[in-house]
């Protein structure tokens, strides 16, 4: 019939165009060129050998990017929309995918409009930036004349993939899915685009570095090569193995799928990451900038205290707990509202009272909805003959607007300054106790008044209630790692900021400076830049949403990268402009987490650390493979520099192919196992990564060339003589035409490749941490590296006694005693970086104070 109320989000006849996009990127065409040069040059093997290469990089490129693509559509299920409906006149909210022609939808701020549907009553206020590209929100109302052209532009239509800003308003679907105007326009563009990150990009540009020496190197090697003794044909078919060895076209995939494999590791974290950039970022992150309510305490609220309107304590008298119930939109039955508003009921009807929500809802006129700018709502109801205004707030908004005071005993009097003194010192009483108070007041009216600040003065103070809202209990460890992990933790909230302060510091945040709406508004931007890098933790409380953009803005500004967390529909413009925006999943608006780059299912602060630390993890073993890729290098291009330098004295001691096949076949696996690596010891006790660092450092590459590289070279070389030599070889020796000799020397040569080989093993291992020490980890942890290092070893026992494969790569099985020299190469290596490990991890805990 209708099908389920959702757009497909790829066409699946994609794969030809996306493997051949492999087949024909710019560094697989230099490959095509070499394999063509090849050809012509007349060794045809070569040039099979680099179409063998360019095709089984393309292949695994495809599957790369494919399992990347899966990972980040799969994100789509753990967090299926949910939305209100009146099915055979009862409410309750129904996954989107489920909704059907004929439902009814409750529409309200926030939502995203799930289905396109016609109003059948209530008004709001649509953002169709999503469909119609104009930004500026429009009205949309049951009652408005309807005389548009375009559907779109129908006053009494809302259309799937808008979102509404304001109002209420309730719906009838009447297209799902792709019969919607969205599914008209998603059938066009459907392909979800995995957007190349900083990271990505900045990889890309080594890799083409690299290309561009390898070329240079290739070129160089020419007349070298010539000077050497080689003829022009094989000095040419040399430099291009040089270049087709060093070519790095896997690094690429094999970073976005290590990225993709975070995003599906915090995904079971409970962080849904909906880009792949967000995964680094993430690791960089120095200042997380968070609300209180839900995220740092539990959201789960009781009402501890209750005062009259002279601020003594009292136990619920029925003109406060009547207007505190009445002004409320929450249904406890049906579980949907604010829960603090559901504490108020519970409260309300513990102490005796009973309205039932149905009650309350048909005696209202009026609804002036909880405003975050004006801290307050209000609603007007009827009551008998006359109408009475029931108003909760933030006290100090309310006790402005406030004339008079019940007492307990029930009587009412005037507020003079000294009361409001009194109250005021009651409620920041409670407040440092970290309570969250709330003022009640009412005012009654003959006749049904119209204007919010007509009926929001001349108040009478009913009384003050406070809320305990406990700290979770997993937040106080998230804080305590991210102070050792350098990120300092600001808070932003609406609430009081001796509440804030007193849960900050609850669960350990410094809040060494609390600073209010109008104090952050009236602060020039160079104080406020100072106050944020003064390495103080600041609670901002009373903020509005826009103040968020501001400290956004500045922190941006300062050049530390922040994560700020947001659920309203007023918190998307910070959100989007944050480094990383983070949205409540269970609490949050559909516009909040559309505008957010990651949304939290548990809406829980230390998800957002879990979060940091697998951002860390990722991009460390980002560097981890590129360290191992690149510290091949060293052993592969010095046996040329000899064979050059020497002139020819010295044979050529690793051929082409050799190094063809430890490059991309030996080396594969252990370098994507990398990508799997565990979170060193020690991760969350460095200081957040600098937003300008790049992935390669001068660090990595003297350990992958000053320190395994150079230790390799050495230990292949050594390897190659000590064959060469044992068979009576001296310099200069002619080791084609003497048929001992030559044997020595294929036999030499595969001592060189099996040096590189078993030295590769080495620095596998050692590349597995950046500083900790590999018995911190575990030798043994990593079993996916292990099977590499096992294929490794039998990919390269293939090449040494396969018949075939001896004649295809000039190999013949070396002496026995060559692989007692060879087995100590990888614990040689492995233990040169150990030892510089040790000495960084000594000089890193002599800065630390
Ligand atoms: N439903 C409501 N009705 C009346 N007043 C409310 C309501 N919700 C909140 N308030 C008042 O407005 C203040 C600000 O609320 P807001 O929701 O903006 O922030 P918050 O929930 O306290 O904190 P956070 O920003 O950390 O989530 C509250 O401290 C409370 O005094």
């Amino acid at each position: 019939m209708h099908g389920p109320n959702a757009l497909a989000l790829r066409e699946a006849q994609q794969w030809p165009v996306a493997l051949l996009k492999q087949l024909s990127h710019p560094l697989a065409l230099l490959l095509w060129v070499a394999a063509v040069l090849a050809w012509i040059a007349g060794t045809r093997e070569l040039a099979w050998a680099i179409v063998a290469v360019v095709v089984l990089n393309a292949a695994l490129a495809f599957w790369q990017e494919e399992q990347a693509e899966h990972a980040v559509e799969a994100l789509g299920e753990y967090l299926p929309q949910h939305s209100e409906v009146r099915r055979d006149g009862r409410v309750s909210s129904v996954l989107a995918a489920d909704l059907v022609p004929g439902d009814v939808l409750l529409l309200g701020e926030g939502d995203r409009v799930p289905a396109d549907a016609r109003l059948l009553s209530g008004a709001l206020e649509i953002d169709a930036s999503a469909l119609t590209g104009e930004s500026s929100p429009v009205e949309r109302a049951a009652d408005l004349p309807d005389t548009a052209l375009r559907p779109v532009d129908s006053p009494v239509l809302v259309f799937s993939g808008t979102v509404c800003t304001g109002g209420a308003a309730e719906a009838v679907v009447h297209a799902t899915g792709r019969h919607t105007e969205l599914g008209r326009i998603a059938a066009l563009s459907a392909r979800v685009r995995l957007a190349e990150s900083p990271l990505e990009h900045q990889v890309r540009r080594v890799a083409w570095l690299i290309a561009a020496v390898a070329t240079g190197a290739a070129v160089v090697f020419l007349p070298l090569g010539v000077l050497a003794g080689l003829s022009w044909t094989q000095a040419f078919l040399f430099a291009i193995g040089l270049l087709v060895a060093n070519v790095p076209e896997g690094l690429l995939p094999t970073i976005t799928l290590a990225l993709a494999a975070g995003v599906r590791g915090m995904a079971r974290r409970g962080a849904l990451v909906k880009r792949l950039s967000a995964v680094e970022t993430l690791g960089s992150t120095a200042v997380i900038c968070t609300d209180k309510t839900g995220t740092l305490t539990r959201n789960v609220m009781r009402v501890a205290e209750a005062r009259d309107g002279l601020g003594s304590l009292t136990s619920a008298d029925p003109a406060l707990t009547t207007a505190l119930a009445r002004c409320t939109t929450a249904d406890p039955r049906a579980g949907i509202g604010d829960p603090m508003e559901l504490a108020l009921l519970v409260f309300a009807e513990s102490s005796g009272l009973r309205l039932a929500p149905e009650t309350r809802d048909s005696q209202r006129i009026r609804l002036f909805r909880f405003d975050p700018h004006l801290k307050r709502m209000t609603t007007v109801d009827r009551v008998g003959d006359g109408y009475r205004a029931n108003v909760k707030g933030a006290p100090e908004e309310l006790l402005t607007r406030c004339t008079s005071a019940l007492s307990d005993a029930g009587a009412e009097q005037t507020l003079t300054d000294r009361e409001r003194a009194r109250l005021a010192a009651v409620v920041d009483g409670m407040a440092d106790r970290g309570l969250r108070v709330l003022a009640v007041a009412g005012r009654a009216f003959d006749h049904p008044p119209e204007d919010r600040a007509v009926v929001e003065s001349q108040l009478c103070l009913l009384g003050v209630v406070g809320l305990i809202d406990p700290p979770r209990a997993e937040v106080a460890a998230a804080v305590a790692a991210c102070h050792s992990a350098g990120i300092r933790v600001h808070v932003a909230t609406g609430d009081n900021g001796r509440t804030a302060a007193a849960i900050a510091q609850q669960v350990g945040i410094g809040a060494d400076h609390v600073v209010d709406g109008p104090a952050l508004d009236a602060m020039p931007e160079t104080d406020l830049d100072a106050l944020l890098t003064s390495g103080q933790e600041i609670v901002f409380c009373r903020a509005a949403p826009e103040s968020k953009l501001r400290i956004a803005d500045a922190l941006h500004h300062c050049g530390q990268v922040v994560a700020m967390t947001g659920d309203g529909v007023n918190d998307a413009p910070a959100l989007r402009r944050a480094d990383l925006g983070v949205a409540m999943g269970a609490r949050g608006t559909d516009v909040a987490r559309e505008a957010a780059t990651i949304v939290l299912t548990d809406d829980n602060f230390a998800t957002i650390v879990s979060g940091v630390e697998e951002g860390r993890r990722v991009y460390d073993n980002v560097r981890k493979f590129i360290l191992y890729i690149f510290a091949h290098a060293v052993p592969e291009v010095l046996p040329f520099l000899l064979f050059a330098l020497s002139g020819g004295a010295v044979p050529l001691p690793l051929t082409v192919l050799q190094i063809l096949a430890i490059d991309l076949g030996t080396e594969t696996l252990p370098a994507l196992a990398l990508g799997r690596e565990r979170a060193e010891p020690g991760l969350m006790s460095r200081p957040p990564r600098q937003r300008t660092e790049s992935v390669v450092t001068g660090r990595l590459l003297l350990r992958a060339w000053g320190i395994m590289g150079v230790v390799s070279g050495i230990l292949v070389l050594l390897g190659f003589f000590a064959v060469l030599l044992a068979a009576g070889w001296r310099p200069g020796a002619d080791v084609v035409g003497d048929p001992v000799l030559h044997h020595a020397y294929l036999q030499a040569t595969t001592v060189t490749f099996l040096g590189v080989v078993f030295c590769q093993i080495g620095t596998a291992m050692a590349s597995r941490t950046q500083y900790a020490a590999l018995r911190d980890v575990g030798v043994t942890s990593n079993k996916l590296l292990l099977g590499g290092c096992a294929f490794e070893l039998a990919f390269a026992a293939a090449i040494v006694y396969l018949p075939a494969l001896q004649a295809v790569f000039g190999t013949a099985p070396p002496p026995a005693w060559a692989f007692a020299l060879l087995a100590p190469f990888p614990v040689l290596v492995w233990a040169a970086d150990e030892l510089y490990r040790a000495r960084s991890r000594r000089a890193f805990d002599d800065e630390m104070p």
